[in-house]
């Protein structure tokens, strides 16, 4: 599951335990539900989010165990990680991935979703592993894609090779922030990266609304989320 909390002016939400934290709808509506705390926060000046992960892994993408039995399953995992990246896209501060482990496919997604991705170097993959088990990648994800990583070879590299990339080899291809040394030190960096994003003193709002504007093909292209109302109730 995760955790939140808050130190000084960055709320730092943690995946927690040392497993996959594969994206299933209980770990993605805990995700939301902490998301959900930040936003009903009393707005101070400004914030910034950070999310991190205990463990070899960010995320290594959807839970197909959890998933594979059913359609109805299928469909409700992609639309709770719609609806999760629609609240990180409207959310209003800045958001940091510190990704010490690996992150695939929906995992990297993830990591991607947020405007900054600092990550480890000795330890981690960004890896779109769709390619290698047989899978194709929802349009979506390629909408994301395609705004997070500008170079179109680098995406080719990414999606039709399933490149396992390194920090390093994402930070020279423009896909990360930064890339250090151990996970402490990539916690750290993400830290001091918010801290000094609130230093500017941006109106949050207005943040997101921006985020809204540079990530406006993503939100078109996910829509309106099928049972959108009926998802939220049940969370
Ligand atoms: C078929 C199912 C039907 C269901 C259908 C459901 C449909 C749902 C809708 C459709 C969705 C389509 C889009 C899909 C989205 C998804 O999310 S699908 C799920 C995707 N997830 C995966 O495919 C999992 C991929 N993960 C892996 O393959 C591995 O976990 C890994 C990432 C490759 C990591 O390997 P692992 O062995 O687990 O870990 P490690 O031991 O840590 O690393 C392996 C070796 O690499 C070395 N290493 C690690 N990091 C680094 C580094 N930064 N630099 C250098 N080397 C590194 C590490 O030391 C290991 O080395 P060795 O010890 O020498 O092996």
């Amino acid at each position: 599951m995760c955790t939140l909390e808050k130190r000084g002016d960055i709320y730092i939400l943690t995946l927690t335990g040392s497993d996959e934290h594969r994206l299933n709808p209980t770990l993605i509506d805990s995700i939301r539900s902490a998301l959900r705390r930040v936003r009903a926060e009393p707005a101070s000046p400004s914030s910034a989010l950070v999310t991190k992960a205990e463990g070899r892994f960010f995320s290594n993408g959807f839970d197909l165990a959890w998933a594979q039995s059913s359609q109805p399953r299928r469909e409700l995992m992609s639309a709770k990680l719609q609806l999760l990246v629609k609240e990180l896209i409207s959310l209003p501060m800045p958001t940091i991935a510190s990704v010490t482990g690996h992150a695939s496919a929906a995992g990297m997604i993830l990591a991607l979703s947020h405007d900054y991705v600092l990550m480890r170097k000795e330890r981690g993959f960004l890896y779109m592993s769709e390619l290698d088990i047989g899978l194709v990648l929802p349009d979506w994800f390629m909408v994301l894609l395609k705004c997070k990583i500008g170079d179109a070879r680098v995406r080719s590299e990414v999606v039709l090779t399933a490149a396992k990339l390194t920090a390093e080899m994402a930070a020279v291809r423009g896909i990360v922030h930064s890339a250090h040394d151990g996970a402490e030190k990539t916690v750290e960096a993400a830290i001091r990266l918010g801290q000094d994003l609130v230093k500017r003193g941006w109106d949050g709002n207005v943040y997101g609304k921006n985020r809204m504007v540079v990530l406006k093909e993503v939100l078109e292209k996910i829509g309106t989320v099928p049972g959108e109302a009926k998802t939220m109730s049940k969370l």
